[in-house]
């Protein structure tokens, strides 16, 4: 794919970027290093003054980076200045916590036979991100205001259509203050990953992608044992059980189902209704896909975009017809609109069966598949009849139930009467072949660091020496 800007609501390519050599990119890599060793020496307090610079800048100039990420993919411009905001948010949130996240943490010293015991989270070095285009700026930030703030240093690859997206990344934290080379983006093709990833410089990598690029990150760094997050695809139930208020179920599924132009790892996709309200959650969902607004992203009445790449559109539209071929029921949707730009119509399929395209795989654009459950075993069991695990949603209103629900789904995070979303304040990440490893919250700062263990003793021949073989 080249690394270019291309308008996905007019399929125009706007500006092109010839890749960097290996050269570049060594010294890139060295610049990062270097600012590694740099940022060992700052204050977490001055590293938070940085972040929240950060934030300011992203503040002051919403609106023309929110125009450059519609441009370059296709999301709404409201959805885009709210991804904005949201990054900005978790710098702020960043710069005020690390301080309390990385503390030392004291541990029992007397059950060790110690006169001190402790946990120190220290930086690991420069951490190589591999980052999709959907979300093109929060999923860089996700990772790059913890990892920073711990006082690793970030290489980061971008998906090759969001080139601009990827540059302004590397200057908004270069103006913010961060030393040079605390951040850089390498605009190269996925085929270089290999040979950065095996830099004995750079000592870890996150990637947020597809389950075949997360299988080749974590083969490399297996190969050179460094350690890997990975947030992978998802296919995320939405179950709806008889006692849920199904207006309301209906509204957020749709929104579920559509934010981002369907285009989110953690959108509801799969959404399996008990038998008692299916009919009246079908009539009303596809009544609210089949109002949403297709158009041009930068409108205000716009809900759903185009698509980001013309090959994403032909695999969506591939695997409805898929259904459709195999005896599945369109309720709404599922034509491919003609003229220019990669727009695709929210489309609910239902009748869905194993064999079906629809059934195991996960689909990247507004469509959404209609499951009947005749009891809760039976919507637990489509519900985590996938290989992917990444969110997953219930509306019930029996407290019996939810506690069931939050114990049953195999997912990394269950939402409750509410849609899958990501908070700076709460772990975000999947299990099965959605991935492994957190982003956000501590759990997600503490992913980059050394959890050190230090051990103090008086220094006496017995109590320090023996302690470990005990
Ligand atoms: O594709 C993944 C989307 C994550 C969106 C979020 O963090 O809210």
């Amino acid at each position: 794919m080249p690394i270019a800007t291309t308008n996905p609501a007019t399929g125009q390519v706007l500006k092109t970027y010839d890749p960097m050599s290996d050269e570049q990119v060594d010294a890139a890599i060295e610049r990062a290093d270097l600012a590694f060793r740099q940022l060992h020496g700052t204050t977490v307090a001055q590293r938070g003054r940085w972040l929240i610079a950060a934030a300011e800048l992203l503040e002051a100039e919403r609106d023309e980076t929110a125009r450059m990420m519609t441009t370059e993919m296709g999301k709404t411009y409201a959805a885009a200045k709210a991804e904005v905001t949201k990054c900005a948010t978790a710098c702020r949130f960043y710069a005020a916590n690390a301080v309390r996240m990385l503390a030392d943490e004291p541990a029992d010293a007397g059950a060790v036979k110690a006169t001190r015991a402790f946990i120190r989270y220290q930086p690991i070095g420069p951490v190589l991100a591999v980052m999709p285009w959907n979300f093109p700026l929060w999923q860089v930030m996700r990772f790059a205001a913890p990892a920073l703030m711990a006082g690793n240093t970030g290489l980061l690859k971008h998906a090759s259509n969001v080139p601009q997206t990827a540059l302004y990344l590397e200057e908004l934290f270069r103006r913010a203050g961060f030393p040079e080379g605390a951040f850089s983006t390498l605009l190269v093709g996925s085929e270089a990953v290999d040979r950065i990833l095996s830099d004995p410089r750079v000592r870890a990598a996150t990637l947020t992608g597809s389950e075949p690029a997360g299988r080749s990150i974590a083969q490399i760094a297996g190969r050179e044992l460094k350690k890997t997050v990975l947030e992978l695809g998802g296919s995320d139930p939405f179950v709806v059980m008889p006692t849920a208020d199904l207006d309301r179920a209906a509204e957020v599924a749709t929104t579920a189902r559509c934010q981002n132009n369907g285009q989110s790892c953690i959108a509801a996709k799969r959404f399996i209704i008990h038998t008692d309200v299916f009919d009246a959650f079908a009539e009303k969902f596809a009544a609210r896909m089949s109002a949403l607004t297709v158009g041009d992203p930068m409108d205000d009445g716009t809900d759903v975009g185009p698509l980001a790449t013309d090959r994403g559109r032909a695999e969506v539209h591939a695997q409805v017809q898929d259904a459709a071929d195999s005896g599945a029921t369109i309720l709404c949707g599922g034509e491919l609109p003609a003229g220019d730009g990669w727009f695709y119509p929210p489309t609910v399929v239902t009748d869905l069966r194993p064999g079906m395209r629809m059934w195991a795989e996960e689909v990247f654009g507004p469509v959404a598949g209609l499951y009947r459950a005749s009891s809760y075993e039976e919507a637990i069991e489509i519900a985590n009849g996938t290989a992917f695990g990444l969110g997953s949603n219930a509306w019930t209103t029996d407290p019996a139930e939810q506690e069931r629900f939050a114990t049953d789904l195999d997912a990394g995070s269950v939402f409750i009467n509410g849609m899958t979303t990501s908070f700076p304040e709460l772990p975000f990440g999947g299990v099965k072949n959605s991935g492994y490893g957190r982003e956000l919250s501590a759990v997600g700062m503490r992913e980059f660091c050394n959890t050190k263990t230090v051990w103090v003793g008086a220094g006496e021949a017995g109590p320090g020496a023996g302690a470990h073989s005990e």
